[in-house]
């Protein structure tokens, strides 16, 4: 995607070096598409309550595995190129995220593209996509639109509308647009369409207002952002 130009990119700079960082990201995804078919299987699974125990066990110790130092609370991992890039462990996009479809972002003339296609982890009413879940993949295009229009900002306000309900197991496409600001709020509109069946129906939109939070709540709201900086700065 075309990332605004005022964002310092991480993973190139110090630290770990740029193919060391390539098989981290390689390792990451691949963790990420395993654990998500363990939780697919996991929500369509009807094997029987020694099975289930015997796949507990086994989890328990895989998990254990995942040991040595762990990321503080708001540490940016070195993967990752935020605030405007792809962030590996989003709970949307992150391609090693289990809970993340994930869903692939595109620039478009005008905004943001995503594609994904859901399946039973995301499941709200029986054959169709939660609620929930496409506001969630919503709210990360339309932040991720602000972002790369230049202005990043913050959800204030999501306003859904719930037109059609959103079916299982079809490829969808998700838009996001930047419509216009006002002093730090920025205004964005969404929508979800399957990209199969009446690719012209909007099954969902969204209104949102953004507000870029000023340098003072952005230092303390995310004292990693400083820490990538100079990281970059100092590559
Ligand atoms: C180098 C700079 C980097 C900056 C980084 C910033 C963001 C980057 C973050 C991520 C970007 C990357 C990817 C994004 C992808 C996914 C994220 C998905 C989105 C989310 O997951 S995000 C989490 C949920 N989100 C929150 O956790 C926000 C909680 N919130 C706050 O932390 C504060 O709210 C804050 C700091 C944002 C602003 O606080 P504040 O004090 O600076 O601003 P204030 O209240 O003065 O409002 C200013 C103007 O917005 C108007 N306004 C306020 N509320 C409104 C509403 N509801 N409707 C309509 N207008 C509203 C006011 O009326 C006023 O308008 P006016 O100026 O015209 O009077």
């Amino acid at each position: 995607m075309s990332d605004g130009p005022r964002f310092p990119r991480t993973g190139t700079g110090t630290g770990t070096g740029t193919e060391e960082l390539e098989h981290q990201k390689a390792a990451i995804t691949r963790l990420g598409h395993e654990l998500r078919a363990l939780v697919e299987a996991t929500v369509r699974t009807d094997a029987s309550p020694d099975t289930l125990h015997r796949v507990a066990d086994g989890v328990r110790t895989v998990t254990g595995r995942l040991t040595g130092r762990r990321r503080a609370r708001g540490e940016i991992p070195e993967v990752d190129e935020f605030p405007a890039g792809p962030r590996f462990y989003s709970p949307v996009t992150g391609a090693g995220s289990p809970l993340a479809p994930p869903m692939r972002v595109m620039a478009a003339d005008d905004g943001l593209i995503g594609e994904c296609t859901l399946a039973g982890t995301h499941e709200g009413p029986p054959g169709y996509v939660h609620g929930g879940v496409s506001a969630m993949l919503l709210d990360e295009l339309m932040g991720r639109a602000c972002a790369a229009a230049g202005t990043p900002g913050l959800t204030v306000s999501l306003q859904m509308r719930y037109h059609r309900p959103v079916l299982l197991e079809t490829p969808l496409r998700i838009i996001a647009r930047v419509t216009g600001t006002d002093g730090r709020k920025i205004f964005v509109n969404g929508s979800i369409t399957s990209r199969t069946a009446a690719p012209d129906a909007s099954l969902v939109t969204a209104e949102g207002v953004f507000v870029t939070p000023d340098p003072d709540s952005t230092r303390a709201l995310f004292p990693g952002l400083q820490r990538v900086m100079a990281r970059e700065l100092r590559g």
